[in-house]
């Protein structure tokens, strides 16, 4: 339980939002958030000191847009967007998504039943969740679209990213880490997919460790919790 684990130690902790928070849905839209979280997430940030941090894929404005203001720490879109509780930046914005790209998906979205595009502040993501035969074109697709337009991708639950920034996870818990009110706590990084991995590793650089959530096989967490209900019931103080 968190609550052992504050007593014994000064803990910095990194949640994802879908699948981790939120149970995985039909689409970006279709989550469900359940009630009470936002209050118990500022419940949990007095608890640590202000060293709560959320790190999703999604955008901070869509975040927001979930969950309502949170004057937490966060990172969006897999750490391109690093803010903190009192809402000051952490680094740069990356560069927007170029709209030749935009117009190349709208087509693409067009072709394909089942896929759903969703646009984020600085990436897209091809959702093929409705059509998971689509899996291997899209991955395709998002191979020759970010090298046409020299972006990053990713690879999540039934989704490819494409992101303006060279970034991920790790780089969020890094930047975290750097500010003083995280500095020397012991980080641990509660997530559900593969772009989590790279925040149990930077979790583990920093002495800390990864919990990995629901069915998926994790390479470098140390612990696993079943489910999104079993995150909350850990979470409990
Ligand atoms: O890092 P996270 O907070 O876990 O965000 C990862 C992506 O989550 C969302 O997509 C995923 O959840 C959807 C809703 O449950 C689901 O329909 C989809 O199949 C999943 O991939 C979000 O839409 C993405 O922008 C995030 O990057």
């Amino acid at each position: 339980m968190l609550s052992t684990l504050l007593r014994e130690r000064s803990v910095a902790l990194f949640l994802d939002f879908d699948g981790t928070l939120v149970d995985i849905a039909q689409g970006p839209d279709a989550i469900m958030v359940p009630e009470g979280l936002r209050d118990h997430l500022l419940q949990l940030d007095a608890a640590l000191e202000g060293r709560l941090a959320l790190v999703s894929g999604r955008s901070l404005a869509d975040l927001e847009r979930h969950l309502g203001p949170v004057p937490i720490a966060r990172a969006g879109s897999h750490g391109a967007e690093c803010v903190l509780g009192d809402g000051r930046m952490i680094g740069e914005p990356p560069a927007p998504v170029p709209q030749a790209l935009k117009a190349e998906l709208a087509k693409l979205e067009e072709m394909h039943s089942g896929l759903e595009i969703e646009h984020k502040s600085f990436g897209i993501g091809m959702h093929y969740r409705a059509a998971p035969d689509l899996e291997g074109t899209i991955v395709e697709q998002g191979r020759i679209l970010a090298s046409s337009y020299g972006m990053t991708i990713k690879q999540g639950k039934c989704v490819v990213e494409l992101m303006t920034a060279k970034t991920d996870k790790g780089r969020a818990v890094r930047s975290f880490m750097e500010i003083e009110q995280f500095a020397g706590a012991m980080p641990v990084f509660v997530g559900d997919d593969i772009t989590d991995e790279d925040g149990f590793a930077a979790s583990g650089e920093f002495d800390g460790f990864g919990i990995a959530v629901g069915e998926r096989e994790p390479k470098l967490a140390r612990y696993h919790l079943a489910s999104t209900d079993a995150v909350r019931s850990w979470m409990q103080l």
